[in-house]
């Protein structure tokens, strides 16, 4: 590095890995022109393997054609949550809409939906037998009835009515991945996580040690303690862009923001910090799940707006520059692309993405059919510009 300007040496020092520098980073260099955000015009390439979505929803109908393109372009497969109206609850719809993501899915992608089952009181063992056979279904999704979008028909009592069901996932090796929030409107909303660690989940894998868990978009310290106290591949987390960049005073900064409400809603600063470090620290348990939510423009920026942020087209930049900032990009890989199939028992992808260090503007909002989406971080400049996998 001796050859360079010493700015742009210890640049290159931050930004080069210990371990395993030509694998997984490569600077390249593009003379001395003024680059914003780099004094001495320094291109940075990022090559990972191909990321997975551990948790998103596609919709169906017109929003199903409007946004799967953002995720196949970028993520090799994705758990794809099952709260449609009506909700997935049987193989043979889970298979059906198997079916529909692929139809709408454009030429050339090798992007694989992988779905799931929604979770209600009424389940039956059986159905869990024929998600395992039918080769589309990899977990089951617990809402708790009235947490959060499109839950009416979740859980309304895990011990009393789902043991049997639970059983039978632990015999068929399938993982319930967990909307983890209380619904007692005694709690406040800002607690119903750790509440229901507390009240949920903690019971839970004292009865079934050896079910898998995966601890939906994480968002309080509490949650991650939790998460880190656990059995390595029995419970394990995902964690949202907005979840890892935002903080509450985000939803209501220069006026009310419906475009960063999602559930669970965004907590503190120092809840936000928490997550991070887990994150970034390169611990197995956390892997990358966008929960990218979208709903037309009209039902976000009205009255009684819907929860959910739908982050798909801003997902890796935003990730890129959470780790970029926590001094971490040599983690970046496990969290986007390593972990997540490890704990699933799925092959890592071996195809590659590379996303670039220059500076793109997210567009205000994407129109389709019947009205338009707006994107986390609209209008902003971001980083890190995935390319598509080669
Ligand atoms: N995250 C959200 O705020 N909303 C999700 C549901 C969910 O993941 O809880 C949705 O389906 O809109
Ligand atoms: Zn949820
Ligand atoms: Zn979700």
């Amino acid at each position: 590095n001796e050859r360079f300007d010493p700015a742009i040496a210890q640049m290159i020092k931050e930004f080069a890995l210990p371990s395993r520098p030509s694998r997984l980073y490569n600077p390249k260099f593009g003379g001395f022109k003024r680059f914003k955000g780099y004094g001495y015009g320094v291109r940075m390439e990022l090559s990972i393997a191909q990321p997975d979505d551990w948790h998103l929803h596609l919709r169906d109908g017109e929003l199903l054609e409007a946004v799967v393109s953002h995720s196949a372009k970028q993520f090799g497969r994705a758990i794809i949550m099952p709260n449609l109206r009506p909700p997935v609850t049987t193989t043979s719809a889970a298979v059906a809409y198997h079916d529909s993501i692929l139809n709408a899915l454009p030429d050339n992608t090798n992007f694989t939906p992988l779905m799931t089952l929604y979770l209600t009181d009424k389940t039956s063992p059986h159905e869990i037998k024929l998600a395992r056979e039918s080769g589309v279904v990899y977990g089951v999704k617990l809402y708790p009835a009235g947490a959060t979008t499109n839950s009416q028909d979740g859980v309304t009592d895990l011990f009393g009515k789902c043991l049997p069901v639970l059983e039978e996932m632990v015999n068929q090796d399938m993982p319930l991945l967990v909307h983890g929030e209380v619904t007692d409107p005694e709690i406040d909303i800002f607690d119903r996580e750790k509440v229901f660690i507390d009240r949920i989940l903690k019971p839970l894998i004292q009865k079934l040690p050896k079910l898998k868990v995966v601890m939906e978009h994480v968002t309080t310290m509490d949650a991650v303690k939790f998460v880190e106290s656990c059995e390595e591949g029995c419970v394990a987390a995902t964690v949202t862009p907005q979840h890892l960049l935002l903080n509450r005073n985000s939803l209501f900064q220069g006026g009310l923001q419906p475009h960063n409400y999602c559930l669970p809603v965004l907590k503190r600063e120092t809840h936000r910090q928490a997550i991070v470090a887990a994150v970034t620290s390169g611990n197995r348990r956390f892997f990358l799940g966008t929960d990218s939510a979208p709903h037309d423009r009209q039902q976000k920026e009205c009255a009684c707006g819907c929860a959910g942020v739908f982050n798909s087209p801003v997902a890796l930049s935003i990730y890129a520059k959470v780790f970029e900032e926590a001094g971490a990009l040599d983690k970046l890989e496990a969290f986007t692309s390593l972990n997540g199939p490890d704990f699933y028992g799925l092959p890592r992808n071996t195809r590659k993405i590379t996303l670039k260090k220059t500076t793109w503007k997210v567009p205000e909002s994407y129109s389709y059919a019947s009205g338009s989406i707006v994107p986390m971080s609209a209008g902003e400049s971001l980083e890190w510009l995935p390319y598509s996998p080669s």
